[in-house]
């Protein structure tokens, strides 16, 4: 069996159009929202993700607000990058690349944006949103997640899901949101330490793999025909020398998934239309 691929760019494009309505709605009201984005250092991975991010912003008509400090920059000059884009009224929302360069304090980093302009969704406050069920921007990346199969109409209520991994970023904010009452699935929230986690994601009708451990779910370890999500994004020395992308999912195991959201072309490019969204709705709210 070859698994269904659920295309998350072609998703995403779709996202994008909608977003460029509501855009023009706000543009009739003269608000033109705004995203900002942080970047310490010269990464060019990161690099690359915020290049991506602004590109997505001038496609759906955000202005774009770009910082970039040096990679020795003081934990007080980040601090001030922060300070000033809470206080512009320009900047709906922004993010903060990571990983910041190991001198910084990260903690105290994502602790100073005003949760309020938290694109990321990652501020403690909004995660104890989460949590608690409250209104506030949700993490991009889950919240993408869950859009794809809503999109492609894979059903959560009573889907019983396996979630492999439990970082800050992806697997624990989905395995909150999966259970919220409006998708009320039933998740198992595991990680690379949890016992016999093949009983785990074979008694699973979806399985969320976020662990960036490259061919970590192998065809033994699924149900066939299950839904199958590549999360991972771990970047590989190829035999040609050269440098890729590779995800969670061995290729035997994408094979025998009756759907597979792959990577590339799946989880990223919904993380990139959520982040839009959250900006997009923060600006709707003025
Ligand atoms: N504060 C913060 N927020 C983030 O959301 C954040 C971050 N820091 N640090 C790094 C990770 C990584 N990340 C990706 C987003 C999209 C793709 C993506 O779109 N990838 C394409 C392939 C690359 C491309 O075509 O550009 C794909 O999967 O098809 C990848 C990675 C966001 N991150």
């Amino acid at each position: 069996m070859t698994a269904t691929l659920l295309d998350g760019k072609a998703t995403a494009a779709e996202i994008k159009d909608e977003l460029r309505t509501r855009v023009k709605a706000l543009a009739e009201r003269g608000i033109t929202p705004g995203l900002g984005t942080v970047l310490v250092g010269a990464d060019p991975g990161s690099q690359a993700y915020v290049n991506g991010k602004h590109r997505d912003c001038a496609e759906v008509g955000i202005a774009s607000i770009r910082r970039e400090l040096p990679a020795d920059a003081t934990q007080a000059q980040v601090d001030a990058v922060l300070d000033e884009l809470n206080a512009d009224p320009a900047c709906h929302g922004y993010i903060v690349q990571l990983p910041l360069p190991g001198h910084l304090d990260t903690q105290r980093v994502l602790e100073l944006i005003d949760p309020d302009k938290d694109a990321d969704g990652l501020h403690p406050v909004n995660l104890g949103r989460l949590v608690l069920g409250y209104d506030g921007p949700l993490p991009c990346t889950p919240r993408g997640i869950v859009e794809l199969l809503r999109r492609h109409d894979v059903a959560l209520r009573g889907a019983k899901v396996a979630v492999v991994g439990r970082g800050n970023t992806v697997g624990r904010p989905l395995g909150l949101l999966l259970t919220r009452r409006s998708e009320n699935a039933t998740v198992t929230l595991c990680h690379t330490g949890t016992l016999d986690l093949a009983s785990h994601t074979r008694a699973a009708d979806i399985v969320i793999v976020a662990a960036g451990v490259p061919g970590l779910l192998t065809a033994d370890m699924i149900t066939p025909g299950a839904v199958v999500v590549d999360v991972g994004i771990t970047r590989v020395i190829g035999p040609d020398g050269k440098g890729r992308y590779t995800g969670d999912v061995a290729a035997e195991a994408a094979e025998a998934a009756g759907k597979l959201v792959p990577m590339p072309g799946g989880v990223g490019p919904m993380t990139r239309a959520m982040l839009l969204t959250n900006v997009v709705e923060r600006a709707e709210r003025d």
